[in-house]
């Protein structure tokens, strides 16, 4: 259903539920049923607090969330069983569409996911409405806890309520989607919808884009969509020398990185050796440097991931996700990032795109003292250097650039064949790989 932090598939990091049952003498030894984890979106910490304690007397745990960017973080980090959705969140407002609006991409990012509603005294409408968008079940104001957490124990376990999309993966009462793309900007949204659109079918789908915005979360979104969702995709890098062998064996999708730094035969060979039955999912820098054989085969479409200067609006939301997660691996509070440090974030230059930023949230994260990060702790602004890089500042010569220079040069004369390249510039495979990702080539 909902991606689950591997943490949590041994019980270990999921949220636990409470030791006391409902009778105050520990968990029902009697009872064989494990806790589920659920997701409460609910504004409220009132029902926030009353619900917490009713599930965990049943034996489950709930994760509160306050509002839907809350909610798709805590889903793109964890995964549960169940969601409970307030239909309203915004104070003063009853018309259910802030609601019906997360609901639907809740269950278009994940058609197996298990949620029911809450709705307004007298929504029966509204409830209907809900359950034609995927919804299992619904709960009338005021609801009874006991027979609200019967009815979210039911739905666990019933099939969903709709049909899977044409050519898509099937949609089992386990869901099976585990990726999620946040942001909420028009730009994310239309990649969103594009692999809503694309995903479900077997044509060859180009990701484009700068390195580090997202294009493998999104190849892995292309095939979670897709008929093959169940089974992992193989991953190819064609920069290796078996990587054409690996594709004649290859079934169901298969992610192909770089097929633009083949030269042209080998381009036309890749096209010729792809499998009619296998989805080729490409994440490449250009799409104009294949050949048209290749282009044909895996680039029927094109999603271009947009770099973050063409989306700074969702650079706050995604700073706070990374916060969450950092937070949560390093077992420290969920930070909160002062006015100025958003601000910092939102205008900084990220030549490294959402890598860099998750990069940067992090190490706040781990040298910040009281769960508060400002300016300071993003040391924006210092470019870090290159990992292993052995820079002098007030060198005239940029020994660094001269490097990524000979190697991006060597690659070229080589037809980006790294064995040959690596060969000529003295190096192993290995340590030309490594440079290769240090200037990012
Ligand atoms: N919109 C997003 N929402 C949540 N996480 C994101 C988003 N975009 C990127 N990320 C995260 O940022 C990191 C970098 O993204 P990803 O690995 O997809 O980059 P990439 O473009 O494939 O880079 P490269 O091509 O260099 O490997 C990953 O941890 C990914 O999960």
């Amino acid at each position: 259903m909902i991606k689950r932090d591997s943490r949590h598939t041994d019980g270990a990091d999921r949220p636990s539920p409470d030791t006391v049952s409902a009778n105050g003498q520990g968990p029902d030894a009697s009872s064989e049923k494990p806790g589920l984890a659920i997701l409460l979106i609910d504004d409220r910490p009132e029902v926030a607090t009353a619900m917490e304690i009713a599930f965990r007397m049943a034996g489950h745990s709930l994760t509160v969330a306050p509002d839907p960017e809350e909610a798709f973080s805590q889903l793109a980090r964890t995964q549960f069983d169940g969601i409970v959705l307030d239909l309203n969140f915004s104070p003063g407002k009853s018309d259910g569409k802030e609601g019906l609006a997360c609901l639907e991409r809740i269950m278009a990012d994940d058609p197996g996911a298990c949620v029911v509603v809450l709705t307004a005294h007298g929504g029966v409408r509204m409830a209907v409405t809900a359950m034609q968008k995927g919804a299992r079940d619904f709960a009338v104001k005021p609801w009874n806890n006991a027979d609200l957490i019967a009815k979210v124990e039911a739905a666990v376990t019933r099939e969903p309520n709709i049909a899977p999309a044409a050519g898509g993966p099937a949609v089992t009462g386990r869901g099976t989607r585990q990726v999620r793309i946040l942001g909420e900007t028009a730009i994310i949204e239309q990649l969103r919808q594009m692999i809503r659109r694309v995903g479900p079918t077997m044509a060859g789908a180009a990701i484009t884009g700068p390195s580090g915005a997202g294009r493998t979360l999104t190849a892995l979104a292309v095939h979670a969509a897709s008929v093959h969702a169940d089974s992992a995709p193989s991953l190819i890098d064609l920069r290796e020398d078996s990587a054409l062998d690996a594709i004649v064996e290859a079934t169901g999708s298969v992610l192909l990185r770089h097929p633009d730094r083949l030269d042209e035969l080998a381009q036309d060979r890749l096209a010729a050796l792809l499998p009619d039955h296998v989805r080729p999912i490409a994440i490449l820098d250009r799409i104009d440097r294949l050949t048209p054989a290749l282009r044909r085969r895996i680039a029927t479409i094109e999603l271009a991931v947009p770099p973050l200067a063409q989306r700074r609006d969702d650079i706050p939301i995604l700073a706070r996700h990374f916060g969450a997660d950092a937070a949560e691996r390093f077992g420290r509070p969920a930070p909160r990032f002062t006015e100025a440090a958003e601000t910092a974030l939102r205008e900084a230059d990220w030549p490294d795109e959402v890598r860099g930023l998750a990069a940067a949230v992090e190490r706040a994260v781990l040298l910040g003292e009281d769960g508060t990060i400002d300016t300071g702790a993003l040391a924006l602004g210092v470019p870090s250097p290159a990992p292993g890089a052995d820079r002098n500042e007030t060198s005239s010569y940029d020994l660094d650039r001269s490097e990524r220079a000979m190697i991006a040069a060597a690659l070229a004369e080589h037809h980006h064949n790294v064995s040959h390249a690596a060969k000529a510039l003295g190096l192993s495979r290995g340590a030309l790989y490594r440079r290769m990702e240090r200037h990012g080539l």
